[in-house]
């Protein structure tokens, strides 16, 4: 049972502990409200970096959304405060940190098919539920998805992307790995950019890198735009064909989320 939801809160209200992830805005620590003893996530911003880089009106769009959103695989954002200098996200804490950090700490730098299946169709029934509500979520990568109690999957991060203490993919706005080509484009984007950040995500679960990995951007981008990828031997025919539905560069012509989760890759390695 998250605190009850006050009037305000404010900084003292809180017993901070060790810190969780390093953001380009300010940093994510653990913290237990000190009435209810309940854990939380904080989050926390620097007005003034947040007015130099003019996102204001996305710190205020990200509250707005998340306070809204009950799902199982979405993480919860209860409430919001600020100081003169600092503006806090009072946040569900997952335990089992990012997918980024589980990846990472995979011997084999990858997760088997049974374990990816069932984080792609976790992340669909979420991104179903935010496409439902007209809510594009444009920035779906490991770094953004944490593992709740007992691993369960959540996506985080409906602003800027948090970056764990060792992440290395840190660029100005986090990798571009994940980019599909109408945004590569600057073209405007419709919720089909999420279908194509599900077809990366799925390949970099089964592979351990991302399909359009380079030594720099422009090689990154060229990749992307024309969608040049190459499977291992070792990625089943079932997976090597959703991922070819999903990379693909008219955003219309992407598997929908209804036929991603029905697909018969997911059926066969989720219960
Ligand atoms: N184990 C853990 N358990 C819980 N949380 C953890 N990390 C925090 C995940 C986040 C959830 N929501 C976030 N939101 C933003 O960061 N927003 C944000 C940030 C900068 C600029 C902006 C804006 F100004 F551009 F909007 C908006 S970060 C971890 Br690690």
């Amino acid at each position: 049972q998250p605190p009850k939801p006050k009037k305000t809160w404010e900084l003292n209200n809180f017993d901070i502990g060790r810190l969780l992830g390093r953001g380009k805005f300010g940093n994510v620590y653990l913290a237990r409200e000190k009435e209810s003893q309940f854990v939380v996530a904080l989050k926390v911003l620097f007005k003034r970096q947040i007015g130099e880089s003019n996102v204001e009106h996305q710190v205020r769009r990200e509250i707005e959304i998340q306070s809204h959103l009950r799902h199982p695989h979405i993480l919860r954002l209860y409430a919001y405060f600020h100081d003169d200098v600092r503006i806090y996200l009072i946040l569900e804490y997952a335990p089992q940190g990012t997918l980024f950090n589980a990846l990472q700490a995979q011997p084999s730098k990858r997760f088997d098919e049974r374990q990816s299946a069932t984080y792609i169709k976790s992340l669909c029934s979420a991104l179903l539920y935010l496409h439902e509500r007209d809510i594009i979520h444009r920035d779906i990568k490991p770094e953004n998805l944490l593992l709740g109690h007992k691993g369960v999957l959540k996506i985080a991060d409906f602003g800027w992307s948090v970056h764990e203490p060792n992440s290395m993919r840190m660029t100005l706005c986090g990798t571009v790995d994940y980019l599909p080509p109408e945004m590569v484009q600057g073209k405007p984007h419709t919720k089909n950019v999420d279908l194509w950040s599900l077809g990366v995500l799925c390949f970099e679960l089964l592979v351990g890198h991302a399909p359009f990995y380079s030594k720099n951007y422009d090689e990154t981008y060229k990749k992307i735009l024309k969608v040049e990828y190459k499977l291992p031997e070792h990625i089943s025919k079932a997976a090597a064909h959703l991922i070819s539905k999903l990379l693909v560069l008219t955003p219309q012509h992407r598997l929908p989320l209804d036929q991603v989760l029905v697909h018969p890759w997911i059926l066969a390695h989720t219960k």
